[in-house]
């Protein structure tokens, strides 16, 4: 709702309540309709201020709307109404005016900001474009090159800038209604058509700056439609009258609102914030576990994950201790990480904290921290050595965490002597850049642990989500499936670069073997030595430990291609350390000489069967991992991969994907490749997928509640 008082010398304050960023529902442009004609018939009131309630002046749309039918006053109309009042209104801006609150803003004659608020139109990351106007009426204020921006990037922008823009007319450290309301008296009285930004004329596209920046945007946005409409907004802006580019805006909003990808962002939306609200299979949650104060923290193991979270820590404000027992690593590391430092503040917007970090190459001097996070090389018996060595040396009540990317978590707490202090902290690299936190817990982690561990993640600016205790966590779990089938398609007949292209065309940004490239081929070459699949003594055959096994990847290795490292991989580079990925005869021939080698006759596949094969399996392991409660729900999977993976935005994640797909569909498809791969055992679909069609495939934000239930009944 939206609530109207007369303040002495005739100004009327609008003050906008929808706990707790008062989104634009139904109820507030009930409320702003009312109270807006109210100040208008009131002949005491000479100007209008429009402000929220708690320091927010609006978050936008009501999001949660977005869902259901539209009911109650339209926006559009509505800011009409307010810019077309004859008294001045100023939007007095505390906090955030985002999305459709900066629109309402813009449809006011006058803006005036705390000097701490954000502003921004992030429809575009909701799948949407600033359908209220928005994408008209910002160019005629700031230009087609600003609004651009802007509009396009969806990035908040801080009260300064917006100022400079020439957004805003006034910024202030004090009270913002009591200087909106100032300011008003102000200029009571003065002309406003001026002020009026539809009755503008907006800059035409002189430079064809918006013809070149739709090159652009389509190459970037790898699929996702609402870039692209936001720009064709602008052109509209740019070149019809106000009236008709208000006509187009609505048009391209409806597309994009009726679109999959609107729905699917939004859906990525609300998972980020379904994720902080953490439980476990305990009943331990977010809500009955408090997190423990940490200030001082330590990273045992400079390579370049723990450089990176020493990074992330010291960003936060957090004294680190940052431990590395070789002498020449700990000389780079101590050159390095001031200067990570440095170039990470300084992309954030923000002074480097100072002296928050110390060097050392002793173990003892972790003492005194209240928290250590161990980054050492990836193996088990290394990192059982460094926690006997932790919990030895730590005081009492330390907590013990292991950035392991998958190894038992369990393991490494039977050898403390308080196994409920350890938990895992999955960083992905680079680490102080990456949003994605996995914070593992074990059968013996404490509440209190976990608890800690997501809050430091928050503070450190993570979507940290908690998973259990499995090999690979969440992401890794289902990432094996993923790679496993690429490799059989290249047994079968594909290229990489089909393979590749298939993915990239879905919006992943890189393909699974331009990706494999990157991350170097010797980490998952070394991980199925210690799992024994390959190496000394393991026969070359396409089966191993009873089911279907790839030779591909092993092989490759084999021949001292490890990828981008050594400038070959499953592609060629202009050298080590080379970035451009160029198709390599030497893979072809490879792979003709491996099907002739083991009698296998390559077939065309087409892209819809590499999808079919990679995202389906991958999204069949998602099944499991819910049925195992290794995930509480589809929400965690999907933001792990948004927020790790590459996982496109306007695809949800995989686990809503897969309701979109249709849930049938997706077994029908998996029962189909099973029958012709019966020797792979991730394409058989998992029970939960089974259940979930037998019940009528429920939509994904059900399937938490089913598997419950299920899980009561004993059906899983
Ligand atoms: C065919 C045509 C159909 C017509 C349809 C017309 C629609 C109009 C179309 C276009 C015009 C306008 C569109 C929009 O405005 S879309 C919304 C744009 N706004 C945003 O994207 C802002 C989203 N919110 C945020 O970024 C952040 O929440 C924040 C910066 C405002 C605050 O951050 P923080 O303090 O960290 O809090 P949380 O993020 O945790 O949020 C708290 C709480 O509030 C909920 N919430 C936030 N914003 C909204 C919102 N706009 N609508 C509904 N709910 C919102 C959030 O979900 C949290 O809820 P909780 O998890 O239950 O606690």
């Amino acid at each position: 709702m939206a609530t109207y008082s007369r303040l002495p010398g005739s100004v009327a304050l609008i003050t906008l309540q929808n706990p707790p960023v008062n989104a634009l529902s139904a109820a507030v442009r009930q409320g702003i309709v009312d109270t807006v004609q109210r100040a208008l018939k009131d002949p005491k009131v000479t100007s209008v201020v429009i402000c929220g309630q708690n320091g927010k002046f609006c978050g936008g749309a009501d999001i949660r709307e977005f869902a259901g039918p539209m009911l109650g006053p339209p926006l559009v109309p509505m800011i009409h109404a307010i810019e077309a009042v004859d008294k001045p209104v100023a939007a007095a801006i505390e906090g955030v005016a985002l999305g459709g609150g900066l629109e309402l803003a813009l449809g006011c004659h006058y803006r005036i900001a705390h000097s701490k608020a954000l502003l921004g139109l992030p429809e575009v990351t909701l799948g949407l474009l600033p359908g209220a106007g928005g994408s008209q009426r910002l160019p005629r204020l700031i230009g087609l090159t600003a609004a651009l921006d802007l509009i396009t990037t969806g990035r908040h922008i801080s009260a300064a800038e917006a100022l400079k823009l020439g957004i805003l007319d006034q910024v202030t450290d004090n009270n913002v209604v009591d200087q909106a309301v100032e300011f008003v008296r102000r200029v009571a009285g003065q002309p406003l058509d001026s002020r009026r930004l539809s009755t503008l004329p907006c800059p035409p596209d002189v430079d064809s700056l918006l013809d070149k920046a739709m090159v652009k945007v389509r190459q970037r946005s790898r699929g996702a439609l609402a870039p692209v409409a936001c720009v064709q907004a602008l052109m509209a802006a740019a070149s019809l009258p106000y009236t008709q580019g208000m006509e187009k805006e609505r048009e391209l909003l409806t597309t994009l609102f009726n679109s999959g990808q609107a729905r699917a962002l939004q859906y990525a939306f609300f998972s980020q914030r379904v994720v902080g609200k953490w439980s476990l299979p305990s009943g331990a949650s977010w809500d009955n576990s408090a997190a423990r104060p940490i200030s001082k923290a330590a990273v045992i193991g400079l390579g370049t994950m723990g450089r990176g979270i020493v990074v992330a820590l010291a960003l936060t404000g957090i004294s680190v201790v940052a431990v590395e027992t070789q002498e020449k690593q700990l000389a780079e590391a101590s050159q390095a990480v001031p200067a990570m430092l440095q170039r990470e503040a300084g992309r954030r917007g923000l002074a480097t904290p100072p002296g928050v970090i110390s060097f050392s190459s002793n173990l003892q001097d972790v003492s005194e921290v209240e928290l250590v996070i161990e980054a050492v090389f990836e193996d088990m018996s290394l990192k059982l050595q460094v926690f006997r060595h932790l919990t030895s040396v730590c005081r009492p009540g330390t907590l013990l965490c292991s950035n392991t990317s998958g190894l038992d978590i369990d393991q490494l707490a039977a050898v403390t002597q308080s196994p409920g202090l350890v938990v895992g902290m999955h960083f992905f690299a680079p680490a102080h850049v990456m949003k994605l936190l996995e914070v593992v817990y074990g059968p013996r982690s404490s509440p209190e642990a976990v608890a800690t561990a997501m809050q430091l993640g928050k503070r450190m600016g993570k979507v940290s989500v908690a998973v259990g205790n499995c090999p690979g966590f969440v992401g890794n779990r289902m990432l094996k499936p993923y790679l496993e089938q690429a490799n059989f398609l290249l047994e079968e007949g594909a290229t990489p670069q089909q393979v590749d292209e298939a993915l990239e065309e879905f919006g992943f940004p890189m393909g699974v073997f331009r990706m494999s490239d990157l991350s170097g081929l010797d980490v998952g070459w070394r991980i199925r030595k210690e799992a024994g699949l390959t190496g000394p003594g393991v026969e070359s055959t396409r089966t191993r430990q009873g089911r279907r096994y790839s030779p591909l990847p092993d092989q490759v290795c084999e021949a001292g291609r490890l990828g981008q490292k050594t400038g070959r991989g499953w592609y060629q580079y202009d050298g080590p350390g080379g970035r451009v990925a160029r198709s390599d005869p030497w893979v072809h021939i490879f792979l003709e000489a491996y099907r002739a080698e083991h009698d296998l006759v390559a077939r065309s596949i087409a892209p819809e069967e590499i999808l079919e094969r990679c995202l389906y399996a991958l999204i069949n392991e998602g099944f499991n991992i819910l049925q195992d409660a290794m995930a509480a729900g589809p929400e965690d999977i999907d933001a792990i991969y948004v927020f790790g993976y590459g996982w496109p935005r306007h695809h949800g994640g995989p686990m809503f994907h897969a309701g979109q797909v249709g849930l049938g569909r997706i077994l029908e498809r998996l029962q189909h490749h099973h029958h012709n791969h019966p020797d792979v055992p991730h394409l058989k679909p998992s029970t939960l997928l089974r259940r979930l069609v037998a019940v009528g495939s429920p939509p994904v934000q059900k399937w938490r509640e089913f598997i419950n239930k299920e899980r009561v009944h004993s059906q899983l």
